[in-house]
């Protein structure tokens, strides 16, 4: 790599903004990562699996066929997972795209702030469950969020 280019990286792994997108996004993506977990939990321990290979530790035959079934947290879980990945993929993608217009530190870290405590919060709310509006509100503050980047990212880059 001649030095040029080398400095012009080091130049953008130091900005600051891409510092912080760098953590919030890592922190919610691995969020997301530890519903997969999660989810195999809630599988082994209520004993409900999609796959008959799944349930050979449990038996042969009939015997482990019953297990074969769906379970009201396994749902559950799987309904949270989804849910991450309709709003921390929008905000991994928009996010980047936002940390790379040149907003002002604050105001970039108000937004990825906001955003992952929103998510935290979303995961409770759907997991414990807390009743509602905790997760409705959770939700609906995180996506206010991810618009607000995409706002911003048109604002100052927009090329029709
Ligand atoms: N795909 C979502 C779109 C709307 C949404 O994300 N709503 C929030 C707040 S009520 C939610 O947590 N929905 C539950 C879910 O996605 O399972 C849905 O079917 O509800």
């Amino acid at each position: 790599m001649k030095s040029g280019e080398m400095a012009r990286l080091t130049q953008f792994v130091e900005n600051e903004v891409i510092q912080a997108f760098a953590t919030y996004a890592t922190i919610v993506v691995l969020k997301m990562m530890l519903m997969s977990v999660t989810t195999s939990y809630f599988r082994l321990t209520r004993k409900a699996f999609d796959n008959p290979e799944d349930t050979a530790s449990f038996g042969k035959g009939e015997n482990a066929k019953k297990f074969l079934r769906t379970h009201p947290d396994v749902d559950r879980v799987r309904r949270c997972h989804l849910n991450d990945l309709e709003n921390i993929v929008p905000f991994f993608g928009i996010g980047l795209l936002y940390a790379l217009s040149g907003p002002e530190l604050s105001s970039a870290l108000l937004h990825f702030r906001i955003f992952t405590a929103c998510r935290i919060l979303h995961t409770f709310a759907y997991l414990i469950p807390l009743p509602q509006p905790s997760r409705g509100l959770s939700w609906a503050i995180g996506y206010v969020v991810t618009f607000s980047m995409a706002y911003n990212v048109m604002k100052s880059v927009l090329y029709l």
